[in-house]
């Protein structure tokens, strides 16, 4: 293969590199994803994102029985290689990117179902460049349906000098929220190296600092940041927002709001929570570059 076709795009900053293999053709190996994201010898990214036939991969038999219309499954990797199972803001691109691609239409503000390894999602448009996503239900880590929460989990960081009370959650993908004492300590919290959480996650986590800033009555209102699973610090995480805004919900107790603005350094996404414990995220997504690169330069 001597030249790749590539998009490049983000929501709220996390940033992603584009591959469209609607024949299932493309061997994308860890390397070939960890050259493709290089940001200095590759395009670079946080991850990178394969559109697919969902009939050509593994998880398909189970993805088009649960819902027959996912015809595209979403290829999600790290930017160190590895496999995730969800990406929040990935799915809100990878649905822009099949408008783009013209293998999809959400003029219309209908669903789109798109495969991924946590199961089918639902995107819809609810404006140019702004995407609303059902997340599916959340729940405590291994699979348990969740009734109520307190912190079970501790985490250490560089820069705080003692261990912060934590909820780890499962959106799909594992997280770990960390409740901080405010904006400044948030602001000054060094995310360099991935925080220790105690006890530790079997497939890692990500970890999100979080605080709750003044909101009305109806609309909460978070701020955030993220070290991500497989990348380091990126300036958003989808996936990462809906656990945060779950445990904020949480810790305020009875009557909080069930609509959270979440900001993050990339800019602000919206989760909404629903009594039944799904969630919905929406939030931008941009195309901002297409082009194509020799996969045997990058990994050379
Ligand atoms: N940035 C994503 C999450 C990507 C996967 C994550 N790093 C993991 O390994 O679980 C999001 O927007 O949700």
């Amino acid at each position: 293969m001597t030249s790749l076709a590539f998009s490049k795009g983000h929501g709220t900053q996390n940033d992603f590199v584009l591959l469209a293999d609607v024949d299932a053709e493309l061997d994308l190996t860890a390397d070939l994803v960890r050259a493709l994201a290089d940001r200095r010898a590759g395009l670079g990214g946080d991850g990178v994102i394969r559109v697919v036939p969902t009939s050509a991969v593994p998880e398909g038999t189970a993805i088009l029985a649960a819902d027959p219309t996912a015809r595209w499954f979403m290829d999600y990797r790290n930017a160190d290689g590895s496999i995730a199972q969800m990406c929040g803001n990935g799915v809100r691109v990878f649905a822009a990117f099949l408008e783009h691609l013209g293998l999809a239409d959400l003029s219309d503000g209908a669903p789109l179902a798109i495969g991924t390894r946590a199961g089918v999602r639902h995107v819809r448009r609810e404006e140019v460049g702004y995407y609303a996503v059902g997340m599916g239900t959340w729940r405590l880590p291994g699979g348990t349906e969740a009734v109520e929460l307190g912190a079970d989990a501790l985490v250490r960081t560089a820069g705080i000098a003692d261990e912060r009370p934590a909820l780890s959650l499962d959106m799909g993908n594992p997280h770990t929220v960390v409740a901080l004492a405010d904006a400044a300590e948030l602001a000054a919290a060094d995310l360099t190296a991935a925080p220790v959480v105690t006890p530790v996650p079997p497939e890692g986590t990500n970890v999100e600092y979080v605080v709750a800033l003044e909101a009305d009555a109806s609309v909460g209102h978070a701020r955030m940041r993220v070290h991500e699973r497989g990348v380091g610090e990126t300036r958003s995480c989808g996936t990462g927002a809906c656990a945060a805004a779950v445990a904020v919900r949480t810790w305020a107790g009875a009557g909080a709001p069930s609509t959270w603005f979440v900001d993050v350094p990339g800019g602000t996404v919206r989760v909404r929570l629903a009594d039944d414990g799904t969630t919905e995220l929406a939030g931008p997504a941009r195309l901002v570059a297409h082009g194509t690169v020799d996969p045997a330069a990058l990994v050379g």
